[in-house]
């Protein structure tokens, strides 16, 4: 385009200058203007000649050089002379603008391509909302508002849940059912829509999804498998299956967990009631199943009458991080497990060869509503009533730290999704970005960052001195793996040993030696089970461990979070932090900085717009003095 309207304004100079030429020569010879028509001729001489004006050696191509000068020249003779030498007015030219850049488009825009629509319309939650637990749920407008029975309210404040967390005052109103339909655990004709959420670590994200569960299920009569909650580690199912073990007490929901800690056949036996008669709606031990993505498939595929055809809930918790495990294709496998077949079956082959076998022959009752049109037993006779049936499955994502890469997000199926952020309102331009789409997380409000630049070789005894100087018990230490875990735990010992028998007179405080363990994959399952269980009793001070537990872990006292070795991710960080000042509680996080790390660290933290709460601790010589000698003989 701009090489076009180079070539065009070449031409208009060049006809320009001939123009001129001629004017002065007809000056000279007093020659009137040709007539229209010649004036034609004369402008194919002009193509001619622009053709030879563009071929001509530098000085001639000079003189049409688009210089602002001769523009300016050009504008002011033909003025002049076409009103006062010209009898006749020449044609004005053309005139074209002149190429310009566009704008760079602004952040938001950019930040804005290619999202979902859903993302882009998200429900923004102030992360200070609170409100009391008896608010919510009460019937005032015709059994159209969500409601809370008293038994869950009452089990709440058994639990000391007095009010509920930001997250919680979005989602309870949005997931709970209104009076009208409290009892349907299928809705067939009017199926509900999915939901994503991203709150910060510690918000009660659980609890937002754990509440509405069995408030929509305790309605239930018979039991089948209502409720999948997938999460990316055994610890964090055994987490999960307690916070629903504590709020459902009392009514009557069956809870079981798959994470391969035991064996397969012991597990199918807590899951199926009966895995020899083949049964087209399935066989459910269990109201509600918490387990891992691995062990889901093997059941999935694995296990006789295992069927997902009766969820109302499938919750992916830690949804970024279960999104990106492409794992045997493992959600595309439990997604199509929800969804009805064509024919029933193609379900379960085995049943076209037993059709006439009475114990293939399924209990209609068995099938859920969206399965049913394919039952292979059911005459198909069209009625009035035969409307296009929806499963009645919710899918909902929860995570600190969501997606918002489309694709993964489109894996997901989801219908007529509603997003949940809670974040701090914020204004960038005149668009409102949510949290997940800028990547700009959002922190515990009680968490205070520090960071804390050093020597590779002086980490260590930074560490001894800010576990002492601040008389930290309580903390997570965080290191890059699994054999670091361990360096860093015997330098710790060693480092205690020293600094103990130094200060063999000093008072008891001084005199007492902090309790540090490790916690990393190297550790047997049971031995990390007994590990947390003694840090959770407070028997051990200090937690060495890798990343296998910065995600979703709850342990109520955790003061302290030091990052040994920095985050590589922004996401990392947020999770690893995030053990710390959870439900409204303070906490403090560190992050040891090696010099050659910082610029990176520093980069990450300000692309996710959070450099300046990270604040920096600075510790000189004259701090690290009187441990000096414990960390010498410590490394000798
Ligand atoms: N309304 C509430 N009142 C008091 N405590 C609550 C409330 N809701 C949740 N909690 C407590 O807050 C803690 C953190 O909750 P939870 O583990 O659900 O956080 P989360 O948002 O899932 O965090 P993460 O992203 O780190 O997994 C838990 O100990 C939980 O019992």
């Amino acid at each position: 385009m701009s090489e076009q309207l180079k070539k065009s304004k070449t031409k208009a100079k060049a006809r320009y200058l001939k123009a001129k030429k001629d004017r002065r020569k007809r000056r000279k010879t007093d020659t009137p203007l040709p007539p229209k028509l010649s004036q034609n001729e004369s402008e194919d001489e002009e193509e001619e000649e622009d053709v030879i004006v563009e071929d001509k050696p530098a000085p001639k191509r000079k003189r049409i050089s688009p210089e602002p000068d001769v523009d300016a020249e050009m504008q002011a003779d033909s003025d002049e002379e076409v009103h006062q030498r010209s009898p006749t007015p020449l044609a004005t030219l053309p005139s074209f603008p002149l190429p310009v850049l566009p704008n760079a488009p602004s952040k938001s825009a950019l930040a804005l391509q290619g999202l979902d629509k859903a993302l882009l319309d998200a429900e923004i939650i102030e992360p200070s909302r609170v409100v009391p637990v008896d608010s919510i749920g009460h019937d005032r407008n015709d059994g159209k508002l969500p409601v809370l029975s008293e038994k869950t309210k009452k089990r709440l404040h058994e639990l000391g849940i007095a009010e509920f967390f930001a997250v919680q005052t979005a989602l309870l109103p949005f997931l709970l059912p209104s009076q009208s339909r409290h009892r349907a655990v299928y809705c067939p004709y009017d199926p509900p829509r999915d939901v994503c959420t991203s709150a910060p670590t510690g918000s009660g994200k659980t609890l937002a999804y754990v509440i509405p569960i069995v408030e929509i299920l305790s309605s239930r009569i018979v039991t089948r498998l209502r409720a999948l909650v997938v999460l990316p580690t055994r610890d964090l199912v055994i987490q999960v299956q307690e916070t629903f073990e504590a709020l459902s007490k009392g009514r009557g929901l069956k809870i079981a967990v798959a994470t391969g800690q035991h064996s397969f056949a012991h597990e199918q036996n807590q899951l199926i009631a009966d895995q020899t008669t083949m049964l087209q709606g399935g066989s459910s031990k269990v109201d509600i199943l918490i387990c891992t993505p691995g062990r889901l498939i093997d059941h999935l595929n694995g296990t006789p009458n295992f069927s997902l055809q009766h969820l109302r809930f499938l919750v992916i918790d830690e949804a970024d991080r279960l999104l990106a495990q492409s794992f045997q294709d493992w959600l595309a496998q439990v997604l199509a497990a929800t969804r009805p077949p064509p024919r029933l079956s193609s379900l379960n082959p085995k049943l076209t060869h037993h059709s006439t076998d009475q114990e293939s022959i399924p209990h209609h009752d068995a099938l859920s509503p969206s399965f049913l049109h394919a039952c292979t037993t059911i005459p198909d006779v069209r009625t009035d009533f035969d409307d296009q049936t929806f499963p009645s499955c919710q899918k909902l994502l929860f995570s600190a730290t969501l997606t918002s890469d489309p694709s993964k997000i489109a894996a997901m199926g989801l219908r007529d999704a509603k997003y949940f952020i809670v974040h701090h309102q914020e204004k960038d331009g005149d668009v409102d970005i949510p949290a997940a789409v800028t990547e700009k997380f959002t922190m515990p409000v009680g968490l205070k960052e520090h960071m804390i630049v050093c020597e590779t070789s002086q980490k260590p005894l930074m560490l001894f001195h800010l576990v002492h100087a601040h008389s930290v018990t309580n903390a997570l230490v965080f290191t890059k793996s699994a054999e670091s875990t361990t360096r860093l735990l015997r330098l710790f010992e060693f480092f205690e040993e020293a600094r103990t028998a130094g200060n063999s007179n000093a008072d008891t405080s001084t005199r007492r030696r902090t309790v540090v363990r490790t916690y990393s994959s190297d550790l047997s399952r049971a031995d990390r089970k007994t590990i947390l269980d003694q840090f959770k009793d407070q028997a051990i001070d200090i937690l060495v461990c890798s990343d296998l537990i910065s995600r979703g872990i709850d342990i109520s006292h955790v003061s302290h979070v030091v990052s040994y070795d920095a985050p590589v991710d922004m996401r990392k960080y947020v999770h690893r932090v995030g053990r710390t000042a959870r439900a409204g509680r303070s906490g403090d996080a560190w992050t040891l900085v090696e010099e050659q790390e910082a610029r990176h660290f520093k980069q990450l933290l300000s692309g996710a717009g959070h450099l300046e709460q990270v604040k920096k601790l600075r510790v000189s010589e004259k701090d690290l003095k009187d441990l000096v000698p414990f960390y010498q003989v410590c490394l000798s």
